[in-house]
């Protein structure tokens, strides 16, 4: 029975080429998408260069600091393979180089994801292989073991198991499961095809927008549109509509030289014009106002047309307010 870190596993199930290969040009990012936010490595794995990535998994579990093991994946690797490593991190060695990457690029060898550090980056940059690494030091790597070829490893935070298809662009890496790979690559497809028409929406000024209020709204978001600060209060205020004798009874809850937010129980259409009259608390103003919006019993009311005494009265309530409940 092999022994558990030191074993090495040269047979992998590869999916089909024609699978793999259909993902080329498919971004990243739209593959992510139809992952529901899964699979995706994190970012400290960067592209080396800007060469974009894909093939099967061929993974490699190293003791930190020690590449061992790495060097003899690259002697069995396939073409067309990634090479992906579980340095766990550590990025106190690199344990890649540019000889490794000259050696694996004559055999072939399809790229380099690496959860751990790499040097001679220099070179490294200027390859036409993709390589994606956590980090860079000139620090050298020990070549003694443990280590393990082509069990599943943690990579950027991501489980990729052996024959696992990764795609890879200047965003980042995803890891795709082969069996959910038809059906992925259908939803990414039809995400391009989205985007593309969200590019030409955009240059039109036609992007839908509506979304964006109905969910700040389902949240509870309230916007305020006013320009000044507020002062709260707790006061009744009378709502005269149409100009009737009837008023509705509302309570003021805060006031700005902009407008007043009030609570009543009926519903006020927005744009409504009202007229307030403020008690005696509140300097028995009577202003003119219009309904901005209403969310349940709240009110938001902007004064309109207001004169210079009622400007000067309100400014007056408001500064009173402020300094009552801000003293010093
Ligand atoms: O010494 C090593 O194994 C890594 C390295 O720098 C190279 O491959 O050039
Ligand atoms: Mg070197």
């Amino acid at each position: 029975m092999a022994r558990i870190g030191l074993r090495i596993f040269s047979q992998i199930n590869r999916p089909p080429k024609a699978l793999i290969d259909s993902f080329a040009g498919i971004p990243a990012a739209y593959i992510a998408d139809n992952l529901n936010h899964t699979s995706c490595m994190d970012a400290k794995i960067r592209p080396v260069n800007d060469i974009p990535l894909l093939g099967p998994a061929f993974t490699v579990k190293l003791r930190p600091g020690d590449n061992l093991m790495l060097h003899k994946a690259l002697d069995i690797a396939q073409p067309g393979d990634i090479v992906v490593v579980d340095a766990q991190g550590d990025l106190t060695n690199s344990v890649m180089g540019e000889l490794m990457v000259l050696w694996a690029k004559q055999r072939g060898i399809g790229g380099f994801i690496i959860d751990g550090a790499i040097r001679d980056i220099g070179a490294l940059k200027k390859t036409d292989m993709p390589i994606y690494a956590a980090g860079v030091t000139p620090a050298g790597p020990y070549k003694d073991a443990p280590g393990e070829i082509n069990v599943p490893v943690d990579c950027g935070g991501v489980l990729v198991h052996p024959g696992d298809i990764l795609v890879g662009d200047e965003d980042g890496i995803v890891v795709i499961n082969p069996c959910h790979a038809p059906n992925l690559l259908e939803k990414s497809l039809a995400k391009s095809c989205a985007e593309r028409k969200a590019k030409g929406d955009i240059a039109s000024m036609a992007w839908d927008r509506t979304w964006l209020d109905q969910a700040l709204k389902e949240r509870g978001v309230i916007i305020e549109n006013r320009n000044f600060p507020r002062t709260n209060v707790h006061a009744p205020v009378k709502i005269i509509v149409n100009e009737t004798d009837h008023h509705i009874d509302a309570l003021a809850i805060n006031i700005s030289m902009d407008g007043i937010l009030l609570q009543a129980e009926q519903q006020l259409e927005p744009d409504l014009s009202i007229r307030l009259c403020l008690p005696e608390e509140l300097g028995n103003i009577d202003v003119a106002a219009k309904v901005t919006w209403q969310q349940g019993n709240n009110i938001g009311c902007r004064f309109v047309d207001l004169s210079e005494d009622n400007t000067r009265a309100i400014f007056d309530l408001v500064l009173y307010l402020h300094l009552q409940r801000n003293p010093g």
